[in-house]
């Protein structure tokens, strides 16, 4: 029995990965009609339409019967809903548990990753965090359609045991990689160049700017990942380059589709309110700004961004004031990322 927290498109995803692969699973959620409507009609029409859910997959609202004798909790709200959760999930549990954490993002101001958070909130009531990440939108795996992705633990046994919960071998591959750091910084920055990709494709400027982006933005997350502790080889996996492909190019993503309704010239409220779905690259670029700054790590398209989401800046200035910057050697640059 697993308990995945959190009823939106992810969580909801995963639960049909872990019932599918002989599982029960709650899920855990807020709205009570929603939890009906996955109990009674066995879909989540918000988040997943036109998917059927496995009767395996039961809604709670009810967080002390979701995680009754529970072991192992999937944790997919929105980096922003993290800490709040687990000051709830900590009065409920009676032993420690294993948490996978699925979310993707850094925490504005304190700049923590995920993983360091779920520990300082968890304490002694932590068994384990697992991190999963990689190229995977719900929507395709709902359909079960071939996904690969990556589990990372400070306790690789642990991260194992997890590979082996979500390994399904018709449709959800998973790999292990032990590079926590370079995990979880590849998934919260690639939302980042997500949404500047979006924003120069809603400009209308085609592949050529969308190429340029994706490989100078993959530069510029393993130029601050490698200073936090990552090794860069990650980020030619599946959490990176992976993980950047995905969400750069795919009409499911919702960073990519916030980004080109800011590059037609939508507000950014406007953009976020009509979305109805979590977009974790804008508090991630206030994130990443903050700690690029701090630790001096060159990042211009993260501070370019930054000043269209933060300050006013219009999408197009924003663009020119990134082409317009002093010559550069690719090679030299790309050699100062190192382990
Ligand atoms: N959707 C994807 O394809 C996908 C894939 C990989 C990772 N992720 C990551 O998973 C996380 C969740 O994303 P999502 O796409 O499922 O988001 P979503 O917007 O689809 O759903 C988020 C869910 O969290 C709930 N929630 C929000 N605040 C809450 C709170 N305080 N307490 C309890 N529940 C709360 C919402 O009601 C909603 O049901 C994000 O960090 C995202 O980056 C998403
Ligand atoms: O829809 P997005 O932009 O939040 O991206 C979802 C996943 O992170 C893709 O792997």
């Amino acid at each position: 029995m697993i308990a995945v927290l959190g009823a939106g498109s992810w969580g909801t995803a995963l639960a049909i990965v872990l019932a599918d692969n002989g599982h029960d699973v709650r899920l855990w959620g807020q709205r009570q009609e929603q939890m009906d409507e996955i109990n009674e009609k066995h879909t989540n029409e918000k988040y997943l339409p036109n998917i059927h859910l496995p009767e395996a997959i039961v809604g709670y609202v009810d967080l002390v019967k979701a995680l009754e004798g529970i072991e192992t909790v999937v944790l997919a709200v929105p980096t922003k809903a993290i800490r709040d959760v687990l000051q709830r999930v900590r009065t409920c549990i009676e032993r420690p548990i294993t948490i996978v954490s699925v979310s993707k993002g850094i925490e504005p101001d304190t700049h923590k990753r995920i993983s360091e958070i779920i520990e300082e909130e968890m304490g002694e009531r932590l068994q384990d965090v697992v991190v999963l990440s990689g190229p995977s939108h719900a929507e395709e795996v709902s359909l079960r359609h071939p996904t690969t992705v990556a589990v990372s633990s400070k306790n690789m046994d642990a991260a194992e045991r997890i590979q082996d919960l979500f390994m399904n071998h018709q449709y959800f591959r998973v790999y292990t990689n032990p590079d926590l750091i370079g995990v979880e910084i590849g998934g919260a920055l690639k939302n980042i160049i997500a949404l500047a990709a979006g924003i120069t494709d809603g400009l209308g400027y085609g592949d050529n700017a969308k190429a340029a982006l994706m490989t100078r933005g993959l530069a510029e997350m393993a130029r601050l990942g490698s200073r936090l502790g990552a090794n860069p080889l990650t980020f030619a996996g599946l959490t990176g380059i992976g993980d950047l492909i995905v969400t750069c190019t795919s009409v499911h993503s919702r960073n990519w589709r916030a980004g080109n309704m800011l590059g037609k010239g939508y507000a950014l409220d406007d953009v976020l309110a009509n979305m109805g779905m979590v977009v974790e690259g804008v508090r991630t670029t206030k994130a990443a700004y903050q700690l690029a700054k701090k630790m001096n790590v060159d990042m211009p398209i993260t501070n370019a961004l930054y000043d269209v989401l933060f300050n006013g800046k219009d999408v197009k200035s924003a663009v020119d004031s990134l082409m317009a910057r002093g010559k550069t050697s690719e090679l030299e640059d790309l050699a100062n990322i190192s382990l």
